[in-house]
């Protein structure tokens, strides 16, 4: 049986909110399965063959979760089984003696060992079971913590470039569920064990009343079986089609929840129109369960009636014996006992095998994942950076952001000049070392770009970044982001306490208070923390009790501040002071030089163009390529007349333009009193 995700021709199009919100559609259509997904492409058999390496997997994170809590659910559950299948024998044994000939007095005293082997087997069972649970429940969590983990280990050992890949993010969407489906697969284990060990004592029991019993009770459980797996497989391939578009449901749901859009929300109307479409698109997701639903009652269906055959065939059996002689009527008795006994097993069984099995497609992805992690992840060692580091230089680099591994589709609009156009084109430029280094240009220029390769964030596709002649592709890129601290535009605001938002800049380091306070008045972050209720203490969380909420300036005051405290070789500061006032700009930038002075490596990514008076030497990118270099007043020497010059002659037209009004004279005010 080979299943593929369906896609009706709506799908292919997306739907209107699909269209207008996302661009396009959000399903995975069933070529991009065939292609991309093996799975899909993975018979049932092939299924069942992955099934032991699956579970051999979470018995490996059990182990190594809480081994004896393992032992504890494996003895148990094997325990159970035994003593059922025993205690069936002993039912037998009880069943047989009752109905043989002599004295009922008789037959009930021959029957007593056997009834004490029942009650005792019955005890046994529940102390094995009761053992199971405990342990089960004790082990559970622990699974799920150490899959959490080795997911989340992996995920952040990843490059920039596959976090930001839409595939690498489907499939950590179906990994992390994969987390969950571990701790789960725990108990559909325990539950095969012992359904599997009830399973063959009632069926060894069968064989020895009747051997023909078994095959009519293997056949009852059949079609049940062929039922569950179809429909566990139908969705989790509804599921991998669909999470693309689940994900952005709860975007749009998120995005009404959030406290960062709420107000734009409120002002703008947004609720009402971004509840239009998340309901568009919830009954989209409807429609396709609803579409499970039936095809899932449809399948049921046909099960049931094949399994009421195959019910009516084995009880037809039996009479069939009992009529003939074949069999004794005590033997009949223990017969049916069985047969519910093993049916109910199977049952059991084939329920937990499915389980499994559906779980085991999520842990498979999780399995795909750590692969897929480790071959994407940021390799370990290298050559440490050079002690005696005086530049570090940008030879010919040309660089493509990378393009997302599912985008093999031709752009819609082929002929958009910048479709292909690269970040950075064959740019060449200098960073000496405890300099002040501003890169300038348009919007799109590539200046971001220049610093997060700088960072070591990606490696060029042409061209060389040395560090004293050492290719950076060759260093240790943690010793090389020892060195670095970022502030960059979008620096994350962590929902964490002031004092934490500052020091996580080492989170490595114990924290130090004195260290702390230096980079908070370096950039006026101490008051910040001063007017807060609670000081350092405070939560920067709005949504939380005693949560409070700070203005995009003072927010910009503690990025400074944390990647001060990094106290890193070589700072980025990518537009440090945009959202600051004139007199926090202007301290900052003093500070800045300041770094400078006491050795320290500043890159300065910004549109001020007054503010980069004081670096040692300004890069002007335009549309990727390097098209000036010099200082300041090079640049803006009147034989240079390129960019930069263009561009701050722009800048101060503006404020020329802008003429201060003189201070009214006293006649001026009176003249004007005479014209009210
Ligand atoms: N993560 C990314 N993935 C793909 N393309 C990107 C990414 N970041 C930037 N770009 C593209 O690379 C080009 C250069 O962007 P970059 O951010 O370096 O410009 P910038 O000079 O810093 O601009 P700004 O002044 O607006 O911050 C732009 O065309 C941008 O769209």
């Amino acid at each position: 049986m080979k299943l593929k995700p369906k896609a009706t021709p709506a799908d292919s199009e997306g739907s209107e909110s699909e269209r207008l919100l996302f661009g396009g559609p959000l399903l995975y259509d069933a070529r991009w399965a065939d292609h991309r997904d093996a799975y899909f492409r993975m018979s049932l058999w092939a299924m069942a063959l992955q099934l032991p390496h699956l579970v051999a997997f979470t018995v490996r994170l059990a182990w190594r979760a809480d081994r004896r809590a393992m032992w504890t659910v494996g003895g148990g559950e094997l325990t159970r089984g035994v003593s059922q299948a025993v205690g069936l024998i002993a039912i037998n044994s009880v069943l047989a003696t009752v109905l043989a000939s002599g004295t009922i007095e008789h037959r009930v005293q021959d029957a007593i060992p056997a009834m004490i082997g029942v009650a005792i087997t019955g005890i046994l069972g529940a102390l094995a079971t009761a053992a199971s649970t405990a342990g089960t429940g004790r082990l559970e969590p622990k699974v799920e913590r150490v899959a959490t983990e080795m997911y989340l280990t992996h995920v952040v050992q990843v490059e920039l470039s596959a976090v930001e890949d839409a595939e690498f993010n489907r499939l950590m969407d179906s990994a992390k569920i994969g987390a969950s489906e571990a701790r789960r697969m725990v108990s559909s284990c325990t539950g095969v064990v012992g359904s599997l060990v009830s399973f063959v004592a009632a069926a060894g029991v069968l064989t020895v009343l009747h051997p023909a019993l078994l095959p009519l009770l293997v056949l009852m459980t059949l079609p049940r079986s062929w039922a569950s797996l179809r429909n566990s497989r139908a969705r989790y391939a509804s599921y991998q089609q669909w999470m693309q578009h689940s994900r952005a449901g709860r975007l749009l749901s998120q995005s009404l929840m959030q406290t960062g859009p709420a107000p734009e929300i409120r002002v703008h109307g947004v609720g009402p129109f971004l509840l239009h479409h998340f309901r568009g698109m919830s009954e989209a997701y409807e429609k396709e369960q609803s579409r499970l639903a039936t095809s899932r009652a449809r399948v049921r269906l046909a099960a049931s009636a094949l399994t009421g055959i195959a019910a009516a065939l084995t009880y037809i059996a039996l009479g069939t014996l009992l009529a003939t002689g074949l069999m004794a009527l005590s033997v009949a008795g223990t017969a049916v006992l069985a047969i519910r006994t093993g049916g109910q097993s199977l049952a059991t069984l084939v329920l937990q095998v499915n389980n499994l099995y559906e779980q085991a497609c999520y842990v498979q992805d999780l399995q795909r994942l750590f692969q897929e992690a480790a071959l994407r992840a940021i390799p370990v060692g290298g050559a440490p950076v050079p002690d005696d580091l005086t530049l570090i230089r940008f030879e010919n680099v040309t660089f493509h952001y990378p393009e997302d591994s599912d985008t093999d589709d031709e752009p819609e609009n082929a002929d958009a000049p910048t479709t292909d156009r690269p970040a950075l084109k064959d740019v060449t430029l200098d960073i000496p070392l405890g300099k002040i280094v501003a890169l300038v240009g348009e919007n799109g220029s590539g200046k971001t770009t220049v610093s997060k390769l700088l960072a070591g964030l990606y490696h060029p596709d042409d061209g060389t970044i040395r560090w004293s002649g050492t290719d950076a592709r060759e260093l240790d890129r943690a010793r090389l982001w020892d060195e670095i601290a970022i502030v960059s535009q979008d620096f994350h605001r962590w929902p964490f306490t002031c004092r934490m938002n500052i020091t996580i800049g080492r989170p490595e380091r114990p924290l130090e208070e004195q260290a702390l306070e230096q980079a908070a008045a370096y950039a006026g972050a101490d008051k910040v923390a001063t007017e807060l209720p609670r000081g350092w203490d405070t939560l920067l969380n709005k949504g939380y009790k005693g949560g409070r909420q700070l203005s995009g300036g003072q927010w910009q005051k503690l990025g400074i501040a944390r990647a001060r405290y990094r106290d890193a070789r070589i700072l980025i500061v990518d537009e440090p002071t945009s959202a600051l006032d004139a007199k926090a700009e202007l301290e900052v930038f003093d500070q800045i030089r300041k770094l400078a002075d006491g050795g320290q490596t500043v890159i300065l990514i910004t549109h001020r163009l007054a503010s980069v008076r004081h670096a040692d030497l300004i890069h002007v990118l335009d549309k990727g390529e390097l098209v000036e270099s010099g200082t300041f007043e090079e640049l803006l020497a009147p034989s240079a007349a390129g960019a930069f010059r263009e561009l701050y002659e722009m800048q101060r037209a503006q404020f020329q333009d802008a003429a201060l009004p003189s201070p009214r004279q006293p006649a001026d005010a009176e003249e004007g009193s005479a014209i009210r």
